[in-house]
């Protein structure tokens, strides 16, 4: 019936990220995949990076998508639901907004009667090992359900949770790429300050927390547990976290979050009117 299985409507960043993730990780084919963006050159750059992908700056083409992410920056979402509205034929398109802050009950208003998801993803969807957070609103069937789950887990993990909780997730995991890259160029800085070369530093950085990541998950230990495997009494490694806690990184890293997390509530506040 559809002639896409996804439609990414922004395909800025983040539709970038899932589209070489779904590509990557799942059995979507290129064919499947339609992204619409106003800026000619994104088109063409993801036309590049994906061939055999379509591409279009008309909105009204969406309508030949089964799945629909709305990739566009939260001040753009309120205008382009309201326009998409208008343009679907069936009701049984699923809508998936991923723009930080916008509650389902903005994208309800705009788009009535139609089946709603609010998400949190993160860019690491890209190397299918993102993160994302989501809402379904209580239209959507079991199997409708599934489908959502089934695309956001092909990019990695994925938690059906209450809307109360999303702006948690975007100031921890949406946002969280950005916290861990910043800590990746600290490592190597450290490293680079103590005379290892740029490029060992950052790989024995990058791969240090791609290898605790894992380590975390596979073992399902707390990280508390496994940092102490790592601090020998009277060693090296206590001396560095001993220096971490007098700079306060723990209640540095709250105070990341929280401030992330106020700022998402407020564009729920701004954007519900
Ligand atoms: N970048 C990230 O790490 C994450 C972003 N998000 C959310 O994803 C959304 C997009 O963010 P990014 O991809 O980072 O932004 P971006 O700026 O890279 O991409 C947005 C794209 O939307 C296009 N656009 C603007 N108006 C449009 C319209 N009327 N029709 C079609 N396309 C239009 C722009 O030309 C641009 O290419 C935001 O709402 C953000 O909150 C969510 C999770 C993580
Ligand atoms: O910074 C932002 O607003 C978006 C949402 C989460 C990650 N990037």
């Amino acid at each position: 019936m559809y002639q896409y299985q996804y439609g990414f409507i922004g395909s800025g960043n983040m539709a970038e990220a899932f589209v070489r993730g779904i590509l990557q990780k799942s059995a979507t084919q290129p064919q499947q995949v339609l992204c619409c963006d106003i800026d000619p050159r994104r088109l063409e750059a993801l036309a590049q990076a994906f061939p055999g992908i379509a591409t279009t700056n008309d909105l009204a083409d969406m309508n030949a998508c089964r799945i629909l992410l709305l990739c566009v920056k939260p001040a753009q979402i309120a205008a382009v639901c309201e326009k998409l509205h208008g343009l679907l034929s069936s009701e049984e398109h699923i809508l998936i907004s991923v723009a930080a802050g916008i509650p389902m009950a903005v994208l309800q208003r705009h788009l009535p009667g139609r089946k709603v998801v609010r998400a949190m993803p993160n860019t690491p969807a890209l190397v299918g090992a993102g993160a994302t957070g989501y809402c379904v609103d209580s239209t959507l069937s079991e199997s409708r359900r599934r489908e959502v789950q089934e695309l956001f887990e092909a990019v990695g993990v994925a938690f059906e949770l209450e809307e109360k909780q999303l702006d948690v997730v975007t100031a921890l995991s949406g946002g969280g790429p950005a916290y861990i890259c910043l800590v990746t160029e600290a490592l190597a800085d450290a490293g680079v300050r103590l005379g290892l070369s740029r490029s060992v530093a950052q790989a024995l950085a990058a791969q240090t927390l791609l290898g605790t990541g894992s380590m975390i998950l596979q073992t399902g230990e707390h990280p508390a547990v496994l940092r102490e495997k790592v601090c020998s009494p009277g060693g090296t490694t206590i001396e560095g976290i001993c220096a971490l806690e007098m700079a306060a990184v723990r209640g540095a890293f709250a105070e990341a979050v929280a401030a992330a997390y106020d700022k998402a509530k407020l564009l729920g506040e701004v954007y519900n009117g």
